[in-house]
């Protein structure tokens, strides 16, 4: 079975005016054009299949909206290619857009006077969305979002998350075989972030649509998604699964120790260096000792054998890397395969 989406050596260049430097550089710039040329996507490859949800996660201006344009058709590539369902976003971009849903956290696509129903109404006129189907899909929709207290008011009165879930809404209506989730869940407070994603979940369970998720919350991530891409310079980082972008970036592990009071002086003593078989004493502070190790190098076993031969040890504990611990190295450390 081919991928339902499929992205090939993808290339997006832009072009901007390198202003001409020293005191009459503007007027200079005006008439003699200098461009200097920005890859803002270089050479991305990856493939989708059917009903899969995938995080496109990078930091900010890794080239992530810039593919996610190419892919909706917004934008057209320099190089490679892009193929959705067989079609080519660029060319074909009424077929394409039938095809898929966009939702930008940022903006929304609904009429901002419009009561939310009368948004929804044009968007299934536009669409072509059979009555019958305009209505379960409403209905659906009104269900899953609980959008009936608030879907007669103009769009410009709701919240931020009324309007996100209206966008989501409206960009679902026509049953899209694919969603480009650009940051939906941007600026919403916990309980609307929360069922954002429990929406977002139960529409891909049902297996129907292919998601695409653009996010910066790594809890959307680890909630919502069994694959990431991660892309930073307009490249492809890694590909995989979360587990396993843990366990290819992340090889350290944090031994926590739990420290009693010495009974005689009453005091907590120090972990010391010569005692962690070279492991790095991250933090000592209120009898809590934080001692960094990698995996491969150090046994766990060794370790914590040392640590409880040497001090009056209270507790132990081990702590894996979370995602947003990880990306945030991938990102500030320029870490690749
Ligand atoms: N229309 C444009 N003209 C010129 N440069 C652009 C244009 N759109 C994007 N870029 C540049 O391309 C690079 C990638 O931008 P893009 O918006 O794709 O990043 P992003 O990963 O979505 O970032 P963010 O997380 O901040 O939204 C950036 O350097 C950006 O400045």
């Amino acid at each position: 079975m081919s991928a339902l989406i499929s992205v090939d050596g993808l290339v997006k260049e832009f072009r901007k005016v390198k202003p001409h430097e020293g005191r009459l550089g503007s007027l200079r710039t005006l008439f003699t054009r200098r461009y200097e040329v920005n890859r803002a996507v270089d050479g991305v490859s990856f493939a989708i299949d059917e009903g899969e949800l995938v995080g496109y996660l990078g930091p900010n201006g890794a080239g992530k909206s810039t593919t996610i344009k190419m892919m909706t058709g917004i934008v057209m590539p320099t190089g490679g290619t892009v193929r959705i369902s067989g079609l080519d976003p660029w060319r074909e971009r009424p077929c394409n857009a039938a095809q898929m849903g966009v939702v930008f956290g940022q903006r929304t696509q609904l009429w901002w006077d419009l009561p939310l129903r009368e948004s929804f109404r044009l968007v299934g006129a536009i669409y072509g969305v059979s009555p019958a189907d305009y209505r379960e899909s409403l209905e659906r929709f009104v269900d899953l979002l609980d959008l009936g207290e608030f879907i007669d008011r103009p769009v410009r009165q709701l919240s931020l998350g009324q309007r996100m879930r209206g966008d989501i809404a409206a960009a679902m209506l026509h049953r899209p075989r694919v969603v480009y989730l650009d940051e939906p869940t941007i600026g919403l407070d916990v309980v609307a972030k929360d069922r954002m994603r429990t929406f977002v979940e139960e529409t891909s369970r049902a297996g129907e649509t292919t998601i695409v998720l653009t996010t910066h919350d790594l809890a959307d991530v680890e909630r919502l998604c069994p694959r990431v891409i991660l892309i930073d310079h307009g490249r492809v980082l890694y590909d995989g699964d979360v587990q396993g972008l843990k366990a290819t970036y992340a090889t350290h592990r944090e031994l926590v120790v739990h420290l009693a009071p010495d009974e005689s002086t009453g005091r907590t003593p120090a972990v010391r260096a010569a005692d962690v078989l070279g492991a790095e004493i991250v933090s000592q502070e209120q009898g809590v000792a934080r001692i960094r190790f990698e995996a491969s190098r150090i046994a766990v076993q060794h370790l914590i054998a040392s640590v409880n031969q040497n001090y009056p040890v209270r507790d132990l504990s081990i702590v894996e890397p979370d995602l947003e611990g990880v990306v945030r190295r991938i990102y500030s450390e320029g870490l690749t395969p």
